[in-house]
């Protein structure tokens, strides 16, 4: 897949549904008993292969039309053993969570996945689910193809994350639903609060308070989940690409509706605001409980690099890789420190924009924790390499986002894994005006 230099980008991009809401409508829809009403659900590989696993464990699941979803659950601890390998395909919140709603209950399950997901560490789910009683035997450094065998008599347990991971607090979360008495679990920093705020909307006994050790949140195990009406956000993780693009390619003018700003999700938009980006919120509303606004992104010529908070990471951290092509447009150097989770995403994230930027003329730092990226200005970024996609969604959408404003075109080997997140990306991106291309070789 090819992107080069692009006309003006201008008009409304309507983004997909959240993924991380819609996994979580599936599955909290199928641990409920009745029936989830959902629309707005993303229709990527990702949350797809989510919607096959809840049917093997028992659900029934149904598409409508488009986005609109209908989900009959079996109600906590009523999933059956699967008859099959359960594959989540590249998902790693799919898998993780799934392992986390399955784990206290009586039955076994073997996950598999595809290279990427394969090569992910499970064992931060693996740990705190023996806690409830659950086993696994996977591969070598705790990788998939695994398989978990869920506690008989759960325990309910106290977990403190030992790393900032909105997966494995709902692994934990989920596992606690089907354990006698409280479940807590502690995060040093907040992560997105998506599945605290559904299971409460729910009906599950779930309250979250803000310590001197953290975020303590606490469940009250085996409720009955009542069905829910859910309309899913729209992706502020897939917003970030139209308004990206929109501040580097000149005379860009793009307006990207009903995102959701949940503070738990919306660091990059601050951070690029910190930058000198041209971006603002209008028509700022709530929606079931989310705050919700239409971002209008203008081309900013004048954007300045920042060093970007560490606390903020949680916050923005599928957005590093796209925030790293906008540094290469802005001036001065931008710095992104305490970032070591990005290694362990469906690629290591630094690396792969460490390697591809460079490709482009990009000079960037990077160690464990940090990347710092050295601006080349608005006009300054040359382009014309090809990136690795490494089955990493972000990492081909940020090159081909950096191909529309870069001097010569910016390839990537495999435009293919764009579809786990955003199916439409590319018929979005062309609609404001840019130039893609895909070569059939
Ligand atoms: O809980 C979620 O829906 C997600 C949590 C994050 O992963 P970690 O929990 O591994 O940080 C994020 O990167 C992922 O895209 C979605
Ligand atoms: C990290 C991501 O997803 P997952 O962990 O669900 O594969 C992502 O979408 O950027």
């Amino acid at each position: 897949m090819t992107s080069r230099k692009s006309g003006p980008l201008k008009g409304v991009a309507d983004v997909p549904g959240d993924k991380s809401i819609s996994h979580r409508s599936l599955l909290l829809g199928a641990m409920a008993v009745g029936e989830t009403r959902v629309t707005g659900l993303l229709e990527g590989e990702d949350v797809l292969a989510t919607a096959a696993a809840m049917r093997a464990f028992g659900a029934d699941v149904e598409r409508l039309g488009d986005g609109e979803w209908r989900v009959n659950g079996v109600g906590v601890g009523g999933f059956a053993e699967p008859e099959d390998v359960i594959d989540c395909g590249n998902a790693g919140t799919g898998v993780r969570l799934i392992m986390g709603c399955m784990a206290t209950s009586p039955i076994t399950a073997t996950f598999t996945g595809d290279a990427s997901l394969r090569s992910r560490p499970m064992g931060r789910v693996t740990d705190p689910i023996a806690l409830f009683g659950a086993q696994s035997y996977g591969r070598t450094g705790g990788r998939l193809p695994m398989t978990v065998v869920g506690a008989k008599n759960p325990i309910p347990v106290r977990y403190r994350t030992p790393m900032a991971s909105a997966q494995v607090k709902s692994a934990v979360l989920l596992a606690g639903l089907n354990a006698p008495g409280e479940t807590v679990v502690i995060e040093a920093e907040a992560t997105r609060d998506h599945t605290e705020r559904m299971l409460a909307g729910f009906g599950a006994e779930i309250s979250v308070e803000d310590t001197d050790e953290g975020r303590v949140i606490t469940l009250v195990g085996q409720p009955e989940l009542k069905p829910q009406t859910i309309a899913v956000p729209r992706d502020p993780s897939s917003a970030a690409f139209p308004v990206c693009a929109a501040l580097i390619v000149p005379g860009s003018d793009v307006l990207v509706p009903n995102i959701g700003l949940n503070p738990t999700r919306a660091g990059l938009f601050t951070t690029l605001i910190e930058m000198g980006a041209d971006l603002t919120y209008e028509n700022e509303r709530e929606e079931g409980g989310e705050p919700v606004a239409d971002l209008r992104a203008r081309f900013s010529p004048d954007m300045k690099g920042i060093r970007v908070p560490e606390e903020r990471a949680a916050s923005m951290i599928d957005e590093y890789p796209v925030l790293s092509v906008v540094a290469a447009f802005a001036t001065g150097k931008t710095e992104m420190v305490g970032v070591h989770e990005l290694r362990v995403k469906e690629s290591d994230r630094i690396d792969a924009m460490a390697r591809g930027l460079e490709a482009n003329g990009v000079t960037i730092e990077e160690g464990r924790d940090f990347m710092t990226v050295h601006g080349l200005g608005p006009d300054g970024v040359p382009g014309g390499g090809t990136a690795a996609a490494r089955l990493d969604h972000r990492i081909a959408m940020s090159f081909m986002v950096m191909g529309m404003a870069s001097q010569s075109p910016v390839s990537v080997d495999d435009g293919q894994p764009i579809a786990t997140s955003f199916p439409i990306f590319e018929p979005l991106m062309t609609g404001l005006g840019a130039t893609i291309e895909r070569s059939t070789a």
